[in-house]
């Protein structure tokens, strides 16, 4: 089975060229450890380039424990830069995913994807929730260098507020040069990772809510830097929500599991 490997700002991902339709995506397992560093390639997730009849293609999202996810917003930016090094599309494109139609523009390794519209958030004493195509709880801590992301992220991502499905969650630093630090425990890889798109996406959002912090957003993650713009067209609902940021491809192979 040929594999191409994308990351985004360190959002790493298997991702498989299939427009012949034949991976077998029922099968968790094989998703699973494909995904695993030790037994496999080793990603965040696995996506599949497939056909669709109305759009440039069609964007299927696996977490790392091998189950079809929510959006990826990472994933989308990796996607884009995967059909444009198909010569699917040349400047624009248009692709549908879990969360809906996205359109996406690639220039010098650098995407800038569309976001879904953000149609309102909870805002509690001590986080916010909101769906950015994910699920996300937005908590602002100070010195997020030395903070316990995978301990209490843990705890909140199964705590019995967010059951069955659970969420992601965000921990962010309003920086003194109003840019934002963020580290993020991801639901379905069930550990931190280097970059989280919907959860950027989702601090920004929730910093501009409490903070007043005007769009865009400049956003440092473990694995570099991204940026988000967006216009707040009623309350706490958003529209032209765009996430910009480097996704390269690293290596391409031939998986034998
Ligand atoms: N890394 C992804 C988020 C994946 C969401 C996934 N962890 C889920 O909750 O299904 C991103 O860049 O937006």
């Amino acid at each position: 089975m040929n594999f191409y490997k994308y990351q985004g700002t360190g959002n790493d991902f298997v991702m498989i060229d299939d427009r012949a339709d034949n991976f077998p995506a029922g099968d968790q397992a094989l998703i699973a450890r494909l995904c695993d560093r030790r037994f496999g390639i080793g990603a965040d997730g696995l996506i599949l380039l497939r056909v669709d009849p109305d759009y440039d293609f069609r964007m299927i999202y696996f977490n790392a424990d091998g189950a079809e996810g929510s959006m990826c917003g990472n994933g989308g930016r990796c996607i884009v830069q995967f059909a444009y090094d198909l010569g699917i599309f040349t400047d624009t494109t248009r692709f549908i995913a879990v969360d809906g139609e996205h359109t996406a523009s690639v220039s010098d390794d650098v995407v800038s994807l569309k976001m879904s519209n953000v149609t309102g958030m909870d805002m509690q004493q001590d986080y916010t929730f909101l769906n950015t195509g994910s699920p996300h709880v937005v908590r602002f801590v100070d010195d997020l260098e030395s903070y316990d992301v995978v301990g209490v992220g843990k705890q909140i991502r199964y705590s019995d507020t967010f059951k069955p499905g659970g969420t992601n969650v965000n921990f962010v630093q309003v920086m003194p040069d109003k840019t934002l630090f963020v580290r993020t425990y991801e639901r379905g890889v069930e550990d931190e990772t280097y970059s989280c798109g919907t959860g950027v996406t989702a601090a920004a959002l929730t910093a501009y809510k409490q903070f007043g912090l005007p769009s865009p957003v400049s956003i440092r993650v473990l694995g570099g830097q991204l940026r988000v713009s967006f216009e707040e067209t009623g309350e706490a609902t958003f529209e032209s929500i765009y996430l910009t940021g480097p996704a390269k491809q690293v290596f391409t192979g031939s998986a034998t599991v």
